[in-house]
């Protein structure tokens, strides 16, 4: 605790007369990487600050970056842990996507984690705000000493809190509603759920798909009878949850400029049926679904790059509201309606939330590598059977192609 303190507390002032905040002399020496004792509560991302503090330059954030990079393919993943950062291959899609967004207006990150990707976004557009919302409080530690250390905290502004609770109150913030306005948003809330397992989620015994019961215990996937309760379930029960649910409070706030970039990462591994539902079957967004190698994972993914319509930009500006409801509707919108999902994308987004709080549990919950990767083969051809499939290639777009 008393490293902790010191770290987070000791080497960031703020500039006198400027709301910037930089590093005001070296990380104490005691911050050492070989202090951290493996295993102890968010040790994986007290190394990885350790290691940008020993490794890269401070005030230069492309230096920082390529640290985080380095720590999770050099460190991390010879060991088989994984860094969740969209590094690498998702980096390129990310940069190039937000370079189309319109000027003028911020960026909004939902999912900090340690600041890598709100750094890349920092630089892919320079002179933009971009605004970072973390869920947990020490991930927002960590992540603003690692923009302060890269020289980016006049750029970066993190908050931490819940979307769902940070969202709405956000725009107040930065002058209302009508000064708030976003050329791009990135979604990379991963991890989000595991406070809402309480009392029972039911397996198939024959298939060992989550299943629940519905006018009898018929498993949903295979058609089984023969269910079993393992005492773990969803309180709150809302299959509709997700992604989705925030894009929904930034539309009815009225926040996205015309135009506006909308990346979401992660969308085939763990998933996000339900939001790439509404985004490919809803008439407001042109998209792209890009297939990308996880970073330092040997496992495929998707990210979703959306664009707004102008005309579904001006109608969500006119119907704006100052206090949005959340989403629970299945094919309700304030604007650019979409048809109502299929019971199989439900049970799918159900599955995607179950490996996703799998993953997130710590210690014998974790999903292996090749777990993982037979999970996201499994996704893609349940979700092309409903006509969402991959667009776009990373590595094309490596090679020079564009996005748009
Ligand atoms: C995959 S990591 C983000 C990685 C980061 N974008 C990057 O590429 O460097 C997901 C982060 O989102 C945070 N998170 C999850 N749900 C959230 C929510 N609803 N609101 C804010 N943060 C959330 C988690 O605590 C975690 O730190």
């Amino acid at each position: 605790m008393r490293l902790w303190r010191r770290f987070a507390l000791g080497h960031v002032r703020r500039v006198p007369g400027s709301r910037r905040l930089a590093t005001e002399r070296p990380p104490p020496k005691a911050f050492k990487g070989s202090n951290i004792q493996a295993g102890s509560p968010y040790s994986k991302e007290l190394r990885l600050l350790a290691h940008v503090f020993e490794t890269a330059t401070a005030g230069d954030p492309s230096s920082v970056c390529d640290a985080i990079e380095r720590f999770g393919e050099d460190v991390l993943n010879p060991a088989g842990q994984w860094l969740k950062v969209a590094g690498r291959h998702k980096t390129t899609v990310l940069s190039k996507a937000m370079k189309n967004c319109p000027k003028g207006g911020s960026i909004l990150e939902i999912g900090t984690y340690c600041g890598y990707s709100a750094l890349r976004m920092a630089m892919a557009l320079p002179g933009a705000r971009v605004v970072s919302l973390e869920v947990d409080p020490a991930h927002m530690v960590i992540a603003r000493n690692m923009v302060a250390y890269a020289g980016m905290a006049h750029m970066i502004d993190i908050w931490t809190g819940h979307s769902k609770d940070v969202l709405p109150r956000l725009p107040q913030r930065y002058g209302g509603r009508h000064q708030f306005r976003l050329g791009g948003v990135f979604m990379d809330q991963k991890g989000s759920r595991d406070s809402e397992f309480a009392s029972e989620i039911f397996w198939c015994f024959s298939c060992l798909a989550s299943s629940w019961p519905r006018g009898g215990q018929v498993c949903r996937s295979c058609g089984s009878v023969w269910v079993l309760g393992l005492g773990l379930s969803r309180v709150g029960g809302d299959p509709t949850q997700g992604y989705h649910e925030d894009l929904s409070v930034i539309e009815q706030l009225g926040l996205l400029l015309p135009g506006a970039v909308v990346v979401a990462d992660n969308v085939l591994k763990p998933g996000s049926p339900l939001f790439l539902w509404r985004l490919c079957k809803g008439s407001a967004y042109d998209n792209h679904i890009v297939r990308v190698k996880e970073f330092a994972m040997p496992s495929e993914d998707w990210m979703s790059v959306s664009v707004l319509r102008p005309e579904a930009a001006v109608e969500m500006e006119s119907m704006s509201v100052e206090v949005p409801t959340v989403e629970r509707g299945k094919g309700q919108a304030p604007q650019g309606a979409w048809p109502v999902p299929p019971e199989e994308l439900i049970q799918l987004q159900w599955e995607s939330d179950r490996i996703r709080a799998q993953a997130t549990r710590p210690g014998r919950g974790s999903v292996s590598f090749a777990e993982w990767a037979s999970y996201a083969e499994g996704m893609k051809e349940k979700m092309v059977n409903h006509g969402i499939f991959e667009t776009e290639d990373a590595e094309q777009l490596e090679s020079g192609a564009e996005l748009f």
